[in-house]
C-alpha cells in the first residue's frame, strides 16, 4: 500500500523549514499518504510532472486547493484560468495569449530596466535597506500596477489580496482565517479595479476586457479574467526577487559571477525560482480511479504537488539543494508545466531580470546584517524581512 506520513505541509514548523520533510516525502516513494489531512502528496520530479502533465484526470476544475470545488463552493466565483478544465481554460488562455506575448515584453523592457537602475541607485545609495520592504516589494508595486492599468490610491490592496488567495489554498488554519480578514477589505478594492471600464485605456487590463468581449465574454467574465492577474501577478514576483537578493547575498561568490556579466541576470532569476520556488505547493483532483507510481488513487482524492521539493530532487539535479546560477535550470517545475503553465512567466522573467541586471551594474557589495525572517504561507514561500546592506559600485 501507499506509506503514510504524519507530516503537516500547512504547519508553521514545516513551512519555515520544509526541506526535510520533503526529503522524507521524495524517499517514502512516489506518492505519499498524508494522514492528518487525507490527501495523496508527490515530491519528486518525476511524478510531479506526470501529475501536472495529465490534466485529463488530475484536475483543475474541483480547485487547485485542499477544497473539492464538486462538494463545497469555493470562497469566490473560480478562476475561468486557474480552476478551468479544457474546453473553457484552452478559450480563456487563447484570449490572454493574443495580448500577454514576447512581443508585449519586448515592449516593456527598456522602461521596466530603466525603472529598475531608478530604484537600485536610491536603494544603493541608502546602503542600510530592508530588501523586502524598500526593494522586492517596492520594484513590483511599481511597474505591474501602472502596467495594468490600476487606479494610483489602493494598491497597496494588492499583496494582502494575494495572500489571501494563496493561504486560502491550503486548509482553514490560522493562516488562512488571518489572511482572509486581511484579505476580504483588500477584495473590494481589487474587483472594482476588475471591472470592464475601469482600467486605464491602453493598459493590459483594458487590452484583457476587449479581448475577452470580443469573444463574448460577458462583464462578470471580463472581470474575472482580470482578476486572474491582480491574484497571481505581485505576490509572486515579490517573492522571486526577494529570494534572488537572498540567496546572492548567502553566496558572494555568485554575486561575483553576476557582476562578471550582468546579462548573467536571466539565468540568475531562473535558477532563484527553481531552488526557492516561490509557489511551493497546490492540488490537483483525481477526476476518476487512477493511479501514481502503481499506488491506486480514487476518484475524487486531493493529490498535493510539491513543487519546491521536485525542484531539489537529487534523481533530477546535481547539487540540488546549491544555488548555481551557471546551471541549466530549464525544466524547472517553479512555473508549472502543462496547459496551466504560468502565463505571466515572461513576465515574472523581466521583472526579475531588470533588477538583478541593475544590481550586478550598481551594486559592488550585498550583505546580510540579520537574519531574514520567512514570510508564512500556506501556499507561498517569500521573505517577511531581510536586512540588507548594499555597497555602491
Ligand atoms: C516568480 C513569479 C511566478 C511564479 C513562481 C508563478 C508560478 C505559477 C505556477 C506554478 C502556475 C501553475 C498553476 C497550475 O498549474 O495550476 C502559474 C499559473 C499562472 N500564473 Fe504564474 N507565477 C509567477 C508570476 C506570475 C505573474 C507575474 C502573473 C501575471 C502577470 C502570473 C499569472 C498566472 C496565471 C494567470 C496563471 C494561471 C494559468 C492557467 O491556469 O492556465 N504568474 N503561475
Ligand atoms: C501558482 C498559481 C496558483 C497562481 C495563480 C493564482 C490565482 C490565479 C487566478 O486565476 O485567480 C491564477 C494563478
Amino acid at each position: 500500500g501507499v506509506p503514510g506520513l504524519d507530516l503537516d505541509p500547512f504547519s508553521d514548523y514545516f513551512l519555515t523549514d520544509p526541506y526535510l520533510g520533503h526529503a522524507a516525502m521524495r524517499d517514502a516513494g512516489p506518492v505519499v499518504w498524508l494522514e492528518r489531512y487525507g490527501i495523496y502528496a508527490v515530491a519528486r520530479y518525476k511524478e510531479v510532472s506526470e501529475v501536472l502533465a495529465n490534466h485529463a484526470i488530475f484536475v483543475s476544475s474541483r480547485g487547485v486547493g485542499i477544497s473539492d470545488f464538486a462538494k463545497n463552493k469555493p470562497w469566490r466565483p473560480p478562476s475561468l484560468l486557474l480552476e478551468a478544465d479544457p474546453p473553457e481554460h484552452t478559450e480563456a488562455r487563447a484570449v490572454v495569449t493574443r495580448i500577454m506575448n514576447p512581443k508585449l515584453i519586448r515592449s516593456l523592457k527598456e522602461s521596466f530596466q530603466a525603472h529598475a537602475d531608478t530604484v537600485v541607485v536610491e536603494v544603493a545609495a541608502r546602503g542600510h535597506i530592508d530588501g523586502v520592504k524598500d526593494l522586492a516589494e517596492r520594484y513590483p508595486l511599481e511597474v505591474f500596477p501602472d502596467w495594468v492599468g490600476l487606479d494610483k490610491d489602493g494598491r497597496e490592496n494588492l499583496l494582502p489580496y494575494g495572500s489571501m488567495v494563496f493561504n486560502t489554498f491550503g486548509p482553514i488554519n490560522r493562516l488562512y482565517e488571518e489572511a482572509l480578514e486581511k484579505g476580504s477589505k483588500a477584495a473590494v478594492w481589487i474587483m472594482e479595479q476588475c471591472a470592464p471600464g475601469r482600467p486605464a485605456p491602453g493598459g493590459f487590463g483594458a487590452q484583457v476586457h476587449a479581448e475577452a468581449a470580443a469573444v463574448g465574454y460577458t462583464e462578470d467574465e471580463q472581470a474575472r479574467l482580470l482578476r486572474s492577474f491582480l491574484s497571481a501577478g505581485v505576490d509572486t514576483t515579490v517573492h522571486g526577487i526577494g529570494s534572488a537578493l537572498h540567496a546572492l547575498a548567502a553566496n558572494p561568490g555568485q554575486f561575483e559571477l553576476l557582476k562578471a556579466d550582468p546579462t548573467r541576470a536571466r539565468a540568475t532569476f531562473e535558477e532563484t525560482v527553481r531552488h526557492a520556488a516561490p509557489v511551493q505547493t497546490f492540488f490537483r483532483t483525481a477526476n476518476e480511479d487512477t493511479q501514481i507510481g502503481g499506488i491506486s488513487i480514487p476518484e475524487g482524492s486531493k493529490v498535493l504537488m510539491f513543487l519546491a521539493a521536485a525542484n531539489r530532487d537529487p534523481r533530477e539535479w546535481e547539487n540540488p539543494d546549491d544555488f548555481e546560477i551557471m546551471r541549466r535550470a530549464n525544466g524547472h517545475v517553479g512555473f508549472g508545466f502543462g496547459i496551466h503553465a504560468c502565463l505571466g512567466q515572461m513576465l515574472a522573467r523581466l521583472e526579475g531580470e531588470c533588477v538583478l541586471n541593475s544590481l550586478a551594474r550598481l551594486v559592488d557589495k550585498i550583505e546580510m546584517t540579520g537574519e531574514a525572517e520567512i514570510q508564512l504561507n500556506n501556499t507561498l514561500r517569500g521573505l517577511e524581512r531581510l536586512p540588507l546592506r548594499l555597497t555602491p559600485a
